[in-house]
């Protein structure tokens, strides 16, 4: 997929939330709070079955970015309950930096030597960011406080709320989450980002019905993109990114009859493999995948499964199909693929200067074998699913490259 669709994929959801919460404070704040008076509960159950849910489908760093949440509202609703020697704005800041920290983290399993581990990193950048806000050095300057002028003067904005230091800190802290959220766009760093600008809003105009407006919100988006996620997962394939074979039977189930399938495998993929090793094997199926990806006339492509892909043409039957099938048949063909040789130099040489290595870049071609079936009301799906698997054969009897209808 492009990079600019799979960044705003991955962005727009966290980003429509946060906009629609924010608007909501701003135009009814007085309504919101005063509804939220009496509902300050409602995190605490919310959170717990965000963290819940995101231990259950193994992403645990909405786990503990959910029981985060939850140790700082209740330290803020509850004093007495959890009593703690830090100002709120320490507080917000200190699950900000952990924040910053857990999107760059990978999702490990909840083992208790993981969970250990985890919480005694968390615990040690929590630490430190307290330590460094209230170290004398900072707190007894005034040039770093909030009404050091020079500051005020320069960064108006900031200074109306934040120190020196914690101004410097939460830029620190954004710049990181921004790097990890452009360089790898994904909706789990675009949500913690987002949790990090709602950190800083409530920092703004702190108040406890404020932040449990946030953490219920950050709660509801957790819940919504685990499941997203763990939905992502079970339908798409790991290695091409296209469609997977479940995706597949769920796709055919929600069809009426009438409809064109298409079964396509690469040819001679055993020798490719043997020949060029598996990892150009892979860059080869994920190029393929996404050649048939784009097929047109309302086909759907899917990876049944190896090296078999599947193509499903809702409403279509094979005479209607065949010419498509065989453009993508000829488009797979003709496509020369650069593979990575082993000898390439380790850093690229710098612009008007020789490569010290030669790069022996070398082009290689693939082709693929189709077989079409049509299934109708007289026709099951796996009877289709046959036939098609059938054309397939004759179409690699036939010499290969080619489309064969059942
Ligand atoms: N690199 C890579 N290879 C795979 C993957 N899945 C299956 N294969 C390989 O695909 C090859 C399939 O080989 P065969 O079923 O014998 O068929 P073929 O060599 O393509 O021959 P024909 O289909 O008769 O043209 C096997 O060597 C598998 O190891 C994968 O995900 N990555």
């Amino acid at each position: 997929m492009k990079y600019l669709p799979t960044l705003i994929n991955s962005t727009l959801l966290p980003v429509i939330a946060l906009s629609i919460g924010f608007t909501i404070i701003s135009l009814f704040q007085a309504e919101t709070l005063f509804w939220l008076q009496d509902k300050s509960w409602l995190p605490y159950p919310l959170l717990g079955i965000a963290a819940l849910i995101a231990s259950q489908f193994n992403q645990s760093r909405y786990f503990y970015a959910c029981l985060l949440w939850l140790l700082l509202f209740t330290s803020i609703d509850a004093p007495s309950l959890l009593p703690q020697p830090f100002s709120p704005n320490t507080l917000i800041l200190m699950l900000t930096g952990v924040t910053s920290v857990l999107i760059w983290h990978t999702d490990k399993s909840l083992r208790l030597s993981n969970l250990i581990l985890t919480s005694m990193l968390i615990a040690g950048i929590a630490a430190l960011i307290a330590w460094v806000l209230n170290s004398a050095v900072l707190t007894a300057n005034p040039v770093y406080q909030r009404s050091s002028h020079e500051y005020a003067v320069l960064l108006p904005w900031l200074a109306q709320h934040f120190s020196l230091p914690e101004a410097c800190l939460y830029a620190l802290f954004f710049a990181s989450a921004m790097v990890k959220t452009f360089v790898s766009p994904r909706l789990s760093h675009s949500l913690l980002a987002v949790s990090m600008v709602c950190l800083v809003i409530i920092s703004q105009r702190f108040s406890l019905p404020l932040l449990a407006f946030a953490a219920n919100l950050f709660a509801i988006m957790t819940v919504t993109v685990v499941l997203l996620n763990s939905h992502k997962m079970a339908f798409k394939d790991e290695l091409t990114g296209i469609a997977s074979r479940r995706a597949l039977m769920h796709f055919t189930q929600s069809l009426f009859n009438n409809y064109s399938i298409v079964m396509a495998d690469v040819d001679h993929f055993k020798s490719f493999n043997d020949k060029y090793g598996h990892d150009v094997g892979d860059q080869v199926l994920r190029m393929v995948a996404q050649q048939l990806n784009r097929v047109s006339q309302g086909g759907k492509a899917f990876r049944y499964g190896g090296e078999e892909f599947t193509l499903v043409f809702p409403g279509k039957n094979p005479e209607q199909v065949i010419e498509t099938v065989d453009a993508l048949r000829e488009s797979i063909a003709q496509y020369a693929m650069v593979i990575r040789q082993p000898d390439r130099p380790k850093r690229k040489p710098k612009a008007g200067q020789q490569p010290k290595q030669a790069t022996s870049s070398k082009t290689v071609h693939v082709t693929m074998s189709f077989g079409v079936a049509f299934k109708n009301k007289q026709v099951s799906f796996e009877s289709a699913l046959k036939q098609a698997d059938g054309a397939l054969y004759k179409a690699k009897k036939a010499g290969r490259n080619t489309v064969k209808i059942a």
